[in-house]
């Protein structure tokens, strides 16, 4: 670990909740996009709230804005569900029914890969009801019971699901089921399209914080260990292979520039929640409904782009600090 003494004073003054302070403020004001609104529930969210909240693998959680307020995760389970199938089911099965490329294609399109039949990757609908439906034939009834289990252990408290969401969702989600009756056409869905897409839109309506999603963040940033309980959330493999899919291909079709702008492995959702993982180092989570055309959080991506940039998070850039990231922000 460095001297202090050789941190920059503005660095070593201001901490990590100093710089969230900052980049917030730099980037609240941008009231651009829209709410979700294909899933009737989404459209009641309050589009102005923004949190940005940040959980080290040493156990700091800081935050600013609305970083307690509830949401639902959405997408961002396709993520944590893979991790936990990865490790169920080991990786040679998943990778039989779910392919590792990313697809170019929005959250939703109904495209699979013509040469495999499977669908694309775990990160967009059609991987990640692919990715329900092993999780379901593997538990059965438990399955919603076993992922619950998992994503609180990563979020280090007792999460629970929003059923006025689920409902919202199971009622009008024909896409979703569209794509799940083409899936098990195609040969890449085992389970019973119902149980499959029951267990997605159940995972997608786990009520989460922007803390919550820093702290799930900290712990795949930690290898599956949750930095503040100590307690095992995921297998290391499992974290290796879920985060080299979610650099690739969490934004969806934004995934390019996000790999080029920010450069850290991700998931977003249209509850407006971004999970980042800054390897080794920390978790990073924010919340802001509004969102792009692609289904990303305006805001979210914003504070990213200002949290890479000020910190040199991004894998490649010439300031990454690597291991002795956190030390420079202590106070
Ligand atoms: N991108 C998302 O967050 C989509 C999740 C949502 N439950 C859906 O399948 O449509």
């Amino acid at each position: 670990m460095p001297d202090v003494s050789s941190i920059p004073e503005n660095e070593r003054v201001y901490g990590l909740k100093g710089v969230l302070e900052h980049s917030f403020e730099r980037t609240r004001h941008d009231a651009s996009g829209a709410l979700a609104d294909y899933i009737p529930e989404l459209a009641k969210a309050d589009p102005d709230r923004f949190g940005i909240a940040m959980a080290s693998v040493s156990g700091e959680v800081v935050g600013v804005g609305d970083v307690d307020l509830p949401f639902t995760i959405q997408s961002i389970s396709k993520a944590l569900a893979y991790c936990l199938a990865l490790e169920a089911l080991g990786r040679d099965k998943v990778l039989a029914h779910v392919g590792v490329e990313p697809s170019g294609d929005a959250f939703n399109a109904i495209v699979f890969d013509a040469l495999s039949n499977r669908p694309f990757n775990p990160m967009v609908n059609a991987g990640a009801i692919t990715v329900s439906g092993l999780l379901s034939e593997a538990f059965g009834a438990e399955a919603f019971e076993v992922v619950l289990d998992r994503f609180s252990a990563a979020a280090g408290r007792r999460l629970v699901m929003d059923e006025t969401v689920f409902r919202s969702e199971a009622q009008t989600g024909h896409r979703n089921r569209g794509i799940a009756h083409l899936l098990k056409c195609a040969g890449a869905l085992g389970a019973d399209v119902d149980d499959a897409v029951d267990l997605y839109f159940r995972q997608c309506s786990i009520l989460v914080t922007a803390t919550d999603l820093a702290v799930m963040g900290a712990t795949l940033a930690n290898i599956g260990e949750n930095p503040l309980t100590g307690s095992a959330a995921f297998a290391v493999e499992a974290v290796r292979n879920t985060l080299s899919v979610m650099f690739t291909c969490g934004m969806y079709d934004f995934a390019g520039n996000w790999a080029f702008d920010v450069g850290v492995p991700a998931k977003s959702g249209v509850g407006g929640g971004i999970l980042g993982v800054v390897n080794r180092q920390l978790g990073i989570g924010t919340y802001s409904p509004r969102l792009d055309a692609k289904g990303n959080s305006v805001r979210g991506i914003s504070a990213f782009r200002d949290l890479a940039e000020e910190m040199g998070l991004h894998v490649f850039d010439p300031t990454n600090r690597g291991s002795s990231l956190l030390s420079a922000y202590r106070r």
